[in-house]
């Protein structure tokens, strides 16, 4: 098991990382999510044991992880953090840079494991070439694969989806998952993008100047995000004013000023209801994303699959009120 506790960590006048726990347990990952600089790359440095931390420790299996200043290699050797520069070695075959991190084992059990892992990560037909010579992809899935080989207690990715296209997204995204829950590694990645961490993590955290304002299930942090930020890190959200939810039909007690939430997926285009006028209309492939205006202050996201939906075209909408989810700032 992997544990952060209140680890914190200053550069100059930044605070970095302030005061963050969690604990990770084999076959379990955990996404990370904060907007640039939020200190989600220095975060997983501490956890690697490679930057020093000025509070708090990371343990692994009740073990303290040492920071580089108090061992001659700096890292611990059962933690793996894979960059997004991915770091592999230039001059050799894929199938070599996955069978360098497993030299030390007898050649039997060293070629058993590299085929195991080029069949996993797909890599089999490309495990001869050199890392030129493959796709962003496969340079992920070979960094991911040296990473695992010798079966490290904890896997730490950085941003592992952000280089890659849609389809490499999702080979790497699901690899990922099966490959984890195979080899019971506890994983933790970070990225900006929640799409990937709504789909495969078990906890998903959110990051913001430094402080782990929310550590809960996908879902959870989805649907009762605990500040308009962390709503808008896992998806789109309408944020509203409690002075303008009358004009949305909706009646509130709330002071004034008071923030609420509601999902684009809980606005309904419907035949009656508040009049908007349509200002954008977002193709998503699924359905449509319609941004419309109900007035000066208010603009409110909807998801449709009705074809047709034109700029400047009035229409009417319907506020789920118990789908309503009230932030603080
Ligand atoms: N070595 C350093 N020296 C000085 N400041 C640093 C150093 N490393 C990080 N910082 C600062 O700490 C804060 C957090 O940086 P960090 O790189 O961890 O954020 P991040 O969430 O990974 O950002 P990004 O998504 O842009 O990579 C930033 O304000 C950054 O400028």
């Amino acid at each position: 098991m992997l544990e952060a506790d209140k680890l914190t960590r200053s550069f100059d006048e930044v605070a970095a990382v302030r005061n963050v726990s969690f604990r990770l347990e084999p076959g379990q990952i955990m996404a990370l999510v904060g907007a640039s600089g939020s200190g989600k790359s220095t975060l997983l440095s501490l956890l690697a044991g490679l930057t020093d931390a000025d509070a708090g420790e990371v343990r692994l299996n009740h073990e303290r992880v040492p920071g580089p200043s108090e061992v001659l290699v700096p890292g611990h050797p059962a933690i793996r953090l894979v960059h997004q520069e991915y770091q592999l070695m230039p001059n050799v075959s894929v199938r070599q840079n996955i069978a360098y991190a497993v030299r030390y084992y007898e050649p039997a059990y060293r070629d058993f494991r590299v085929n195991e892992l080029l069949k996993r990560c797909h890599l089999t037909d490309v495990q001869d070439r050199l890392p030129r010579q493959i796709s962003g992809g496969e340079k992920q899935r070979t960094a991911i694969a040296r990473a695992v080989a010798d079966k490290p207690a904890v896997l730490l990715l950085d941003e592992p989806f952000s280089h890659l296209d849609l389809p490499n997204r999702q080979i790497v995204r699901d690899m990922v998952f099966a490959l984890v829950r195979q080899e019971q590694t506890a994983c933790l990645f970070v990225t900006h993008d929640a799409t990937d961490a709504l789909s495969i993590a078990g906890s998903l955290g959110i990051l913001r100047h430094g402080r782990l304002i929310q550590l809960d299930s996908p879902i959870a942090v989805y649907r009762r995000p605990v500040t308009a930020y962390a709503a808008r890190m896992t998806g789109t959200v309408n944020v509203i004013r409690a002075k303008h939810l009358p004009a949305l039909g909706v009646s509130s007690t709330k002071p004034a000023d008071a923030l609420c939430l509601i999902r684009p997926e809980s606005v309904r285009l419907a035949e009656t209801g508040v009049m908007a006028t349509i200002r954008a209309v977002f193709f998503k492939g699924v359905h449509y994303e319609v941004e419309a205006e109900v007035s000066r202050y208010v603009c409110l996201r909807t998801l449709t699959t009705q074809d047709g939906l034109q700029p400047g075209q009035v229409i009417h909408l319907e506020l789920d009120p118990s789908a309503i989810w009230w932030v603080n700032e």
